[in-house]
């Protein structure tokens, strides 16, 4: 059993730009040996793609699909277009939420009916949804990762409605990991320490949070990019395949303390 995923194909959601957890992923899988399929959230995302993918060696032969996954026919069309084009996929990495930033601040209780079933949509709804759509092309098995922060599991300040569409995604993790398991499909989160993306800065007062994990996790140091792609890889991997319906916490080990 090695990490070596040489031959095998994986679809990567969520690239935005080169601090994306999403191109993190895709960077430990090229370096596995994996071919890489991206799909971005529309039009103002597609140069940034494909110049970074262009960046890894052999990355121009990289596939590159839109993907609104707000949108169950973007989704077909674009798993249709992937099965079209590659025909096997052996795994896929869910890297995409969102919330509207008014409501990651201040008091939970504030939170709108819109902005809540806006969060549960985009951040939790997307991966049962993409689920769906790629269990048809993983014929071989295969392994789903999506990302999960803290927040989902206990309040952290600031991070409210996201935290309760983490909460409704790591529920659907372990709900689609009993459906798929029969399959041959296994399906996992990574929980990941606090990353200065461009959806961090979405977070109110996200620096604090960044200081007091560098003074009080285990490993006194934030997490990075690369770690959490090289979890992401250890899960796509042949050496966690008794692991399913599992959040891994990437995080120097925070999630332990009070
Ligand atoms: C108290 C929490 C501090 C650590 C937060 C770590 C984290 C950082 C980014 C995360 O991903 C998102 C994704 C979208 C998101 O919504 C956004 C982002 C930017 C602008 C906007 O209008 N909404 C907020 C966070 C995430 O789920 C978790």
């Amino acid at each position: 059993m090695t990490l070596s995923l040489k031959g095998k194909t994986y679809v990567v959601m969520g690239v935005a730009n080169k601090r994306s957890i999403a191109w993190g992923i895709a960077r430990s899988l090229h370096q596995s040996g994996a071919r890489v399929v991206f799909t971005y959230a529309g039009e103002r995302f597609e140069k940034g793609v494909k110049d970074l993918a262009g960046t890894l060696e052999g990355g121009e032969e990289s596939l590159f699909f839109p993907c609104d996954v707000t949108s169950d026919e973007d989704i077909d069309k674009c798993f249709s277009s992937i099965k079209e084009e590659v025909g096997v996929i052996h795994g896929l990495a869910h890297c995409i939420a969102f919330a509207n930033k008014e409501e990651l601040a201040g008091d939970y209780m504030n939170t709108t009916r819109d902005g809540f079933l806006l969060a549960h949509n985009i951040s939790s709804y997307s991966l049962t949804a993409v689920a769906k759509a790629a269990k048809d092309l993983m014929t071989e098995g295969g392994s789903i990762v999506s990302m999960t922060y803290l927040g989902g599991e206990r309040v952290m300040q600031n991070y409210n409605v996201m935290g309760v569409a983490k909460a409704s995604l790591e529920a659907s993790v372990k709900y689609l990991a009993s459906d798929l398991g029969k399959h041959g499909i296994r399906v996992n989160a990574i929980s990941a320490g606090p990353i200065r993306t461009l959806s961090a800065k979405g977070v109110g007062d996200f620096n604090s949070i960044l200081k007091e994990i560098e003074e009080r996790a285990p490993l006194r140091r934030n997490t990075t990019q690369e770690e959490v792609g090289d979890t992401a890889v250890f899960l796509f991997s042949d050496l966690s395949r008794g692991i399913t319906g599992e959040n891994l916490h990437v995080d120097s080990g925070y999630h332990i303390l009070g």
